[in-house]
């Protein structure tokens, strides 16, 4: 039997690209996104339509989308994955960075929801796995703006899905601890980046890509009227 279609935002790296070979490996055609459209295009990945879309334009993510869904059907997940973390102390960031995490953190996400909500509630089925951080449950130093964003993707999560329940569409929120991918490369300070990588250092290391992914197809494989609600993800050693 053809899968259905699976739409994954910020696919072009880290935990989005790990999804997207993860559920191309279960047989589901996929609409990737990100504003690195080569980078989509080099996972070379059979029935994926790559393109270039930033989430903050809701207009453009909705048309990809469209587009997708004559190819491929409806669309049966949406991984809103796609994140910005710019770290710093709240005293001294510039505040352009905290309005770039506000647009694409939690913005973006409410674009993906915009794009597909009505349409799942309508046909009384979907999923729908907003990926937030442990971020987004407590807060961390020089987290601030960005802890902001991830706990605005709870909030909504946690409404989105009793709004959704009745028509049968899972909401799932994750979060996920430190993970070993380019997401820190967004950080302007170099003092804050170099504090991390210690941090991530003195547990060993951290969790990969690969691992989330490996939750997200576990949820997401679950029957319809199974939702787990949340995952809180991290290494085992990490404490924070
Ligand atoms: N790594 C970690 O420790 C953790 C990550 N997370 C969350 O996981 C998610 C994925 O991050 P991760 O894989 O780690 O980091 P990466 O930096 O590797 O990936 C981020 C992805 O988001 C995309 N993206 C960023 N801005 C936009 C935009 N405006 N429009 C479209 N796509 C965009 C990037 O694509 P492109 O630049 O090509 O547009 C990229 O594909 C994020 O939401 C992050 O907050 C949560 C907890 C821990
Ligand atoms: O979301 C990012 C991971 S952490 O800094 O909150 O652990």
């Amino acid at each position: 039997m053809n899968k259905p279609l699976v739409v994954i935002t910020g696919a072009s790296s880290g935990i989005g690209e790990a999804v997207a070979r993860a559920m191309s490996q279960l047989g589901h055609p996929l609409l990737l996104l990100a504003r690195r459209v080569e980078r989509l295009e080099a996972l070379d990945l059979p029935d994926a339509l790559c393109r270039r879309v930033d989430v903050t334009d809701r207009d453009t993510l909705k048309l990809a989308l469209e587009e997708a869904e004559s190819r491929y059907g409806d669309t049966d997940c949406l991984i809103n994955n796609a994140g910005l973390m710019q770290l710093g102390r709240a005293d001294e960031q510039d505040p352009a960075e905290w309005d770039a995490m506000v647009d694409v953190n939690i913005k973006g996400v409410l674009n993906g929801i915009y794009a597909v909500a009505r349409q799942m509630k309508a046909r009384k089925g979907g999923t729908i796995i907003n990926i937030s951080s442990v971020a987004g449950i407590k807060g961390f130093p020089n987290h601030m703006a960005y802890c902001g964003t991830k706990f605005a993707v709870h909030g909504l999560s946690e409404t989105l899905r009793e709004e959704l329940a009745d028509d049968s569409v899972r909401v799932v929120t994750i979060a996920p601890g430190a993970v070993e991918t380019e997401l820190l490369s967004h950080t302007t300070s170099s003092e804050i980046k170099d504090g991390y990588e210690q941090w991530k250092d003195g547990m060993g290391g951290v969790i990969t890509a690969e691992d989330i992914a490996r939750c997200i197809s576990f949820v997401y494989q679950q029957p319809q009227n199974v939702c787990i609600r949340e995952l809180v993800v991290t290494a085992t050693r990490q404490t924070a």
